[in-house]
């Protein structure tokens, strides 16, 4: 399977054609949700848990959730299938890589909140050149995209499901070629954040927000693969597949009680973080997450990217000793590094990508918002704020991205401070 570049822009489509009547889907969802289907008037917001309150932006909390719900489904069907080695991922002109998943979860997302939202823009990651350039392979991977997202939408709403055809996902997916901007709405999204770990059958995340007026207001990060209990991440298994005995004791010790893995995040702005199951069946109460409250450096845990490619793994050491931070780091694939920062697992976020390295807003979007809301502050190495307002790379960024609590991260900024100039010297 040849697939072209990923790189070039390709003609955009504002709408998705053949789109089925907006009360089929209500009515399905309806359905699909049911009891709690009856109390809500309009069709999304069902799909959001009592307890949670979108405030203003509550029907785009409840489209992004059930956006997040389709995806994370359908991505862990993928996974399921790189792991038994009945798919593959390929490699993108830039050289990173590239699955159905992520060119599947990016249409049915941009599909499912353009049913809400037919205007809305979106930042994807992803566009459709290399399924509709890329010859034979290109269309045989654009029917397989198609595929799955039919599967998935059928899952859901079962006959009532539209069927869509090829153009219809091609432009779903390259609806995501907007550059945002500080003015309107626009929503940011990452369909498969570390692509990496999701083809090793490691941890993933599928991460949108919405952004309104240049301010990141809604956030729904869905991590099919993330342990209920933090201190299982420390545990470098493959999370597709079933847990060693020796990780499953170490989960029923939490009070799991069936919701072992799969997390979903939402956050609004000024209402809170929350945590629930990424599988809809499972009713747990939704959590209210935090970060961590007092800093023990010899308890305190810091987490980055696993590759040392993608930042430095000796300068963030620096730091943390200077922090006098003693356990050794907690290396985690994609922003579900933002969910363990906001639900305490770690204390301290840091990624400090080489020199030169331009940020994509959706790699910190969804994840941003979620540490806030969960009362944590969020910077550059300079202290500033991230500005997701610049176009698709975070503008002006100051050389790296330092996340903990907001009384942790004065201390974190001085310790970035002392280890970047002793690196100077
Ligand atoms: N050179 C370089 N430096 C820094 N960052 C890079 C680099 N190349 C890629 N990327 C982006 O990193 C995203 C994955 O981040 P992770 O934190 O998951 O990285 S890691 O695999 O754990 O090391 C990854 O996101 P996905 O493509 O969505 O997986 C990339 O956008
Ligand atoms: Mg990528
Ligand atoms: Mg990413
Ligand atoms: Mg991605």
């Amino acid at each position: 399977m040849a697939l072209a570049s990923s790189t070039r822009a390709s003609a955009l489509s504002a709408s998705v054609a053949r789109r089925p009547p907006l009360s089929a889907f209500r009515r399905a969802s309806r359905a699909r949700h049911g009891r709690r289907a009856r109390h809500a008037a309009a069709s999304a917001v069902d799909t959001v848990p009592l307890g949670v309150d979108g405030g203003a932006y509550a029907k785009e909390l409840a489209s992004a959730l059930d956006a997040v719900r389709l995806a994370s489904e359908l991505c862990q069907e993928v996974q399921g299938q790189l792991m038994r080695m009945d798919e593959q991922a390929e490699t993108k002109e830039d050289r990173s890589l590239v699955t159905l998943a992520d060119y599947a979860a990016q249409a049915i997302i941009s599909w499912r909140i353009a049913q809400d939202f037919p205007d809305m823009t979106l930042v994807g990651e992803e566009d459709a050149e290399a399924l509709t350039e890329g010859g034979e392979g290109g269309a045989e991977t654009l029917n397989k995209v198609t595929n799955l997202v039919n599967k998935t939408l059928k899952g859901h709403m079962g006959e009532k499901a539209p069927t869509l055809s090829s153009q219809d996902v091609v432009d779903a997916i390259n609806r995501g070629q907007s550059t945002g901007g500080p003015t309107g709405k626009h929503w940011i999204l990452d369909p498969v954040d570390g692509t990496l770990g999701f083809v090793r059958g490691d941890q993933y995340a599928i991460a949108l927000a919405l952004m309104d007026d240049g301010d990141l207001k809604v956030g729904v990060m869905g991590c099919p693969n993330m342990p209920k209990t933090g201190e299982v991440l420390e545990f470098q298994e493959s999370y597709a597949y079933g847990f060693s005995p020796r990780l499953v004791s170490k989960m029923l010790a939490g009070d799991s009680l069936g919701w072992y893995k799969g997390c979903i995040f939402t956050a609004v702005r000024g209402k809170g973080a929350y945590m629930f199951p990424t599988d809809p069946t499972l009713k747990f109460e939704p959590v209210k997450v935090s970060v961590s409250e007092a800093f023990d450096p010899r308890k305190a845990k810091f987490t980055e990217p696993v590759m040392k490619a993608n930042s430095s793994q000796g300068f963030t050491a620096a730091v943390a000793t200077n922090l006098g931070i003693e356990c050794k780091p907690l290396r985690i694939y994609s922003q579900v590094k933002y969910g363990s920062v906001a639900r305490a697992d770690a204390d301290v976020f840091m990624k400090f990508p080489k020199a030169g390295y331009m940020e994509k807003i959706w790699d910190h979007a969804a994840g941003v918002i979620l540490v806030e809301e969960a009362g944590g502050t969020v910077s550059d190495a300079g202290g500033a704020p991230l500005n997701f307002a610049g176009g698709r790379y975070i503008e002006g960024l100051d050389r790296g991205i330092i996340a903990a609590s907001s009384a942790l991260h004065a201390k974190l900024l001085d310790s970035v401070a002392k280890s970047w100039s002793s690196s100077q010297l």
